[in-house]
């Protein structure tokens, strides 16, 4: 079997590869990195390693990859040959993909009626669906109508902390012990595949929102205010009792209106956040939080982890957040010189001012109770800093 996976990288490498792998998958990654495309095809294979006490090594075989900014043409032959399509490479980049992947499925139409499933691991609601409607701007109505018959594009929903990686060897990844892959199964065609790590869910709204809403509202706040008091990593800054206060009450914010929106039990919930809170503190990790709160323009935008829960709780529970607010907050302070969307936050706040920056990012309306606080919590935090 034959999977292409788009994205070699940190969760690539360390989370899907590594599925695949034991799944009895070969596989062919597709990245614009020539250094591990040229070091994954000299070795044809590498190390994950568990950050915990043993640090207990794996090493995942039978992997190749191809470099798609040389040779496009070589990932449309493996696409019409693959067996399963997955990406992680960001939900920025999943736009700058769709061609090649239209171009692939083309191709595969044109030879054969064997489905595919093309599956977006990215921390976004809707990463696949969104790569189908890019892929589909390409179409013609005729191949739309093909398409629909022969490929799927079922939303997952992944969880595995892989920081950036420093290791000697540059393939090897070190990753957390935890991982879960949630993917939705109404939308596969053909036989689903049989890859032990998944966990097939007929709606994944919840499972989705429960994620980003939790891990990774939890770890922007773990960033922005680690930042802000001026540590480097996000286990350091757990240990700071103020940023974990924080961090904490905009989980149990999050999970006030997660439990009443999707009636997940309280008791399993409160574990669920122990659990990532305990995650965040691994000190096996060194997860640098200029990772974590990159790309904050992403961040803050109105269907992701810090607006949004902001926005449902209000509406769910009839309450403005404190803590969550208060993230939103930090984001707008994060100034490190070197994330673009960062730099462009500052830009905008310089050029238009806070309020119109504010509105411009997160589309919160500046009529609305929720963006006043926001704007208090700012000037708090920047009179403070
Ligand atoms: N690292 C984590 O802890 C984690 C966990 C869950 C989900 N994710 C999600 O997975 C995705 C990838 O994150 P990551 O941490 O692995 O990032 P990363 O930067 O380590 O990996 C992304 C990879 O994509 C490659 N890439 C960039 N442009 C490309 C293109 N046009 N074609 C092919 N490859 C391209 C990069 O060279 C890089 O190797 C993101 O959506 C992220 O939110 C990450
Ligand atoms: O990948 P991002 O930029 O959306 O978010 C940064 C981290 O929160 C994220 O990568 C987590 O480590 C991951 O989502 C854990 O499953």
């Amino acid at each position: 079997m034959l999977a292409v996976h788009f994205g070699a990288g940190n969760i690539g490498r360390g989370f899907i590869g590594n599925l695949l792998f034991h799944s009895g998958y070969e596989t062919v990654f597709v990245d614009v990195n020539a250094e591990i495309v040229h070091l994954l095809n000299e070795k044809n294979e590498y190390k994950v390693v568990l950050a915990e006490p043993g640090q207990q090594e794996d090493v995942i075989k039978n992997v190749r990859a191809i470099n798609s900014a040389e040779n496009p043409d070589q990932v449309i032959e493996a696409i019409a040959k693959a067996d399963l399509v997955t990406t992680a490479i960001g939900p920025n980049i999943l736009p700058l993909i769709a061609g090649l992947v239209a171009e692939g499925l083309r191709n595969r139409a044109d030879q054969s009626n064997r489905p595919l499933n093309i599956i977006a691991c990215e921390n976004m609601i809707g990463g696949s669906t969104l790569l189908k409607e890019k892929v589909y701007e390409k179409l013609t109505k005729a191949e739309m109508a093909q398409f629909d018959d022969l490929f799927g594009f079922p939303d997952s929903a992944v969880d595995r902390i892989v920081p950036n990686q420093t290791n000697e060897d540059k393939l090897m990844v070190k990753v957390e012990p935890f991982y879960e892959w949630v993917v939705e199964e109404t939308k596969l065609v053909g036989e689903k595949p049989d890859i032990p790590g998944i966990t097939y869910v007929q709606d994944l709204v919840p499972y989705i929102e429960r994620k980003l809403f939790t891990v990774n509202t939890g770890h922007a706040l773990a960033a922005y205010f680690g930042y802000y008091y001026g540590e480097e990593f996000i286990n350091k800054a757990m240990e700071n009792p103020q940023i974990y206060e924080l961090v904490e009450g905009a989980l149990s914010e999050s999970g006030e209106f997660l439990a009443k929106k999707y009636g997940f039990n309280a008791e399993d919930h409160a574990k669920y956040i122990q659990k990532i809170l305990h995650r965040f503190s691994n000190s096996h990790i060194v997860d640098e939080v200029t990772r974590v709160g990159r790309s904050p323009i992403r961040k803050l935008g109105p269907n992701d982890r810090l607006v949004s829960p902001a926005r449902q709780y209000s509406e769910v529970i009839g309450q403005e957040p404190v803590n969550l607010l208060k993230g939103v907050a930090a984001a707008f302070l994060y100034d490190f010189q070197g994330d673009e969307e960062a730099v462009k936050i500052q830009s905008t706040i310089e050029g238009i001012g806070i309020d119109k920056a504010i509105e411009t990012f997160t589309h919160i309306s500046s009529e609305s109770t929720l963006f006043q606080t926001i704007i208090e919590q700012y000037k708090l935090l920047k009179e403070n800093k």
